[in-house]
């Protein structure tokens, strides 16, 4: 196997179409991580010659198709695999002759379909060999040359056939001088390239893209598992680059729908989605008022994601992809010396009504025990307990009861909202309640546990993550908690909302966190990620004994 490989297709583009998938599905056996895939027109390859040169191909529908093709192929048979199909020479124009590759990883092999190389013909393969290597840089010292299985065979009559009815319809397609376009890039994915490929077919000189960032995001599902606007920008510039390296470009971070698609004047072109068709509309009639050309619009459809779950959507899609971020290590964990090894402590964290008590029974029901600290901050100021005598010295008697006992709905509305006051009664309560989960972690020790919970709403604000091997936290979005909130425990909004307001974000747990769990979708959805990331660290546990 070969972490990263160089393909070189030089079959006629119909013939390619059809066999995308088989070729990819061979190719993923023999390389590992990365593959360029360079598209060579069959008219060049047919001269007999073994010496590779660089020539233009058309870039017209049929080339589009292709490449739609590949990447989709991509995203259903070796998603392992991270695919860039090369597009400095899909052109109508004169081919640069300046046009070089600088990959950013070395490749191992060059692989390819051509019929004049041949595995027992040495002197042919090392001037092909050779050639390749002038114009894609860099490359391996060991680099390898192999050929593919004839993907032609039992083709032929397809490719006349394919080939006659697109040179009648296939018209050249046109360019323009300056592509914008955008979106949120997050993790980039074969839908992805699908559209940053076409805006690089289109765009002569320049291709601008917004990213989206800030709260053009909050809307969207999981959004505090989107990687970072740096991170995002940087894969997209990475993509251009390596696919189209002559071709400028400017990507820049949006934080409205418009971005610079209404500020430069040199845009002729925009590349829109279904999902941003209407987008399109509204940045052409703000155009229109700054006395902006009139952007031309290219849609691309929709890419099947081929491995969808019933809980994805039907598209290739980044909400899709985060959510099979759930129940997986998100961050690596870092060993915790100043506790024993077993049991293995969990510390599951997250905001108010987040669901951390239905994980922790669904925890236990495979297995593990549990330490709810919110049950013990109940207990921590009882009466005759120090902490008992420390809230009223701290709040007046007007929160006792008539029983005695402290009245925490008359002490919940005083703290939140008043940042000092919960301030001090979190130092009262937090070191009794911390004692008595060491003391119940103290007794799963002796019984000899292999996994707990540490179950604490403020476990990373209270500083317990020493306390626990690793971090996992359950998110909602705010609404969701509002209105859970809203509902059990009677409040009115204005005073969940202090509550919430009171805690870390989302983003900060995240960011914080080994594993994050969802619980706003079906049942049988967060169970599967409570068995995904339970499994996990038991059979990380079974190793490390
Ligand atoms: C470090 C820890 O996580 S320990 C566990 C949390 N407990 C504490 O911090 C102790 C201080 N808190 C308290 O004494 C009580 O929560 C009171 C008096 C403030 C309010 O009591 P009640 O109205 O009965 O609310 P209750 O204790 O059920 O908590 C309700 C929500 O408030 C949130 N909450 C509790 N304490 C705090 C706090 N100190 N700061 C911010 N939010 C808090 C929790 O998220 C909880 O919701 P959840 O169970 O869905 O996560």
């Amino acid at each position: 196997m070969f972490e990263t490989g160089l393909l070189i297709l030089t079959r006629p583009v119909p013939v390619l179409i059809q066999r995308a998938q088989q070729i990819l599905t061979e190719v993923s056996d023999k390389v590992s991580q990365t593959l360029y895939v360079h598209i060579h027109p069959h008219n060049a390859a047919h001269n007999h010659n073994a010496a590779f040169s660089m020539a233009p191909l058309p870039c017209n529908n049929a080339f589009r198709d292709l490449m739609t093709k590949l990447y989709s192929s991509n995203s259903s048979v070796c998603q392992h695999l991270d695919v860039y199909v090369l597009l400095g020479n899909v052109t109508n124009q004169n081919l640069s002759p300046h046009l070089r590759y600088n990959f950013p990883k070395p490749y191992d092999i060059v692989l390819t379909d051509s019929k004049y190389i041949a595995q027992e013909n040495s002197h042919q393969n090392s001037l092909f060999l050779e050639t390749v290597k002038s114009h894609f840089n860099p490359c391996n010292k060991n680099v390898i040359l192999q050929t593919l299985s004839d993907i032609e065979e039992n083709s032929k009559s397809l490719a006349e056939e394919t080939e006659k009815s697109n040179e009648a319809e296939d018209v050249m397609l046109k360019s323009y001088k300056e592509v914008v376009m955008g979106g949120t890039f997050d993790r980039i994915h074969a839908g992805h390239k699908i559209l940053l490929g076409e805006g690089c077919l289109w765009a002569e000189n320049r291709l601008v893209i917004g990213v989206t960032a800030g709260d053009m995001n909050r809307k969207k599902v999981l959004p505090e598992l989107i990687s970072p606007l740096e991170r995002r920008v940087k894969d997209v510039q990475h993509f251009i680059e390596v696919v189209k390296p002559e071709l400028g470009h400017w990507v820049t971070p949006i934080t409205d729908m418009y971005g610079p698609s209404i500020t430069e004047p040199g845009l002729q072109c925009i590349v829109l989605s279904e999902e941003t068709k209407k987008g399109g509309e509204m940045i052409n009639k703000e155009r229109e008022k700054k006395g902006l050309q009139i952007l031309e619009q290219q849609m691309i459809g929709m890419v099947e994601d081929a491995c969808h779950n019933q809980y994805e959507e039907h598209k290739i899609s980044s909400s899709s992809g985060r959510k099979r971020l759930l129940g997986t290590l998100i961050n690596p964990v870092k060993p915790n010396p100043s506790i024993p090894d077993r049991p293995y402590v969990i510390g599951l964290t997250g905001g108010i009504a987040s669901g951390k008590s239905a994980l922790c029974k669904r925890l236990e029901g495979l297995g593990a025990v549990s330490v709810d600290c919110d049950k013990l901050g109940h207990v921590a100021y009882n009466k005759g307990t120090k902490a008992y005598d420390e809230v009223i010295a701290a709040f007046g008697e007007d929160i006792v009861a008539e029983d005695g006992e402290i009245n925490r709905k008359k002490l919940g509305p005083i703290v939140f909202g008043d940042p000092d006051r919960l301030k001090l009664l979190n130092s009262i309560v937090w070191p009794a309640i911390s004692d008595m989960a060491k003391e119940k972690l103290r007794k799963y020790s002796e019984e000899k546990r292999e996994v707990v919970v540490l179950e604490a709403a403020l476990l990373l604000e209270a500083g317990w993550d020493n306390l626990v091997h690793e971090i996992w936290t359950s998110i909602v979005p705010r609404e969701e908690a509002i209105t859970r909130v809203m509902d059990r425990n009677k409040l009115p909004r204005e005073e969940v909302e202090k509550r919430l307001n009171s805690q870390m974000s989302n983003e900060e747990r995240v960011e914080r966190a080994n594993v994050v769990l969802c619980t706003l979708w079906e049942y049988d959805y967060t169970q599967q990620q409570v068995r995904l990331s339970l499994g996990f660290l038991l059979f990380f546990l079974s190793f490390s004994h």
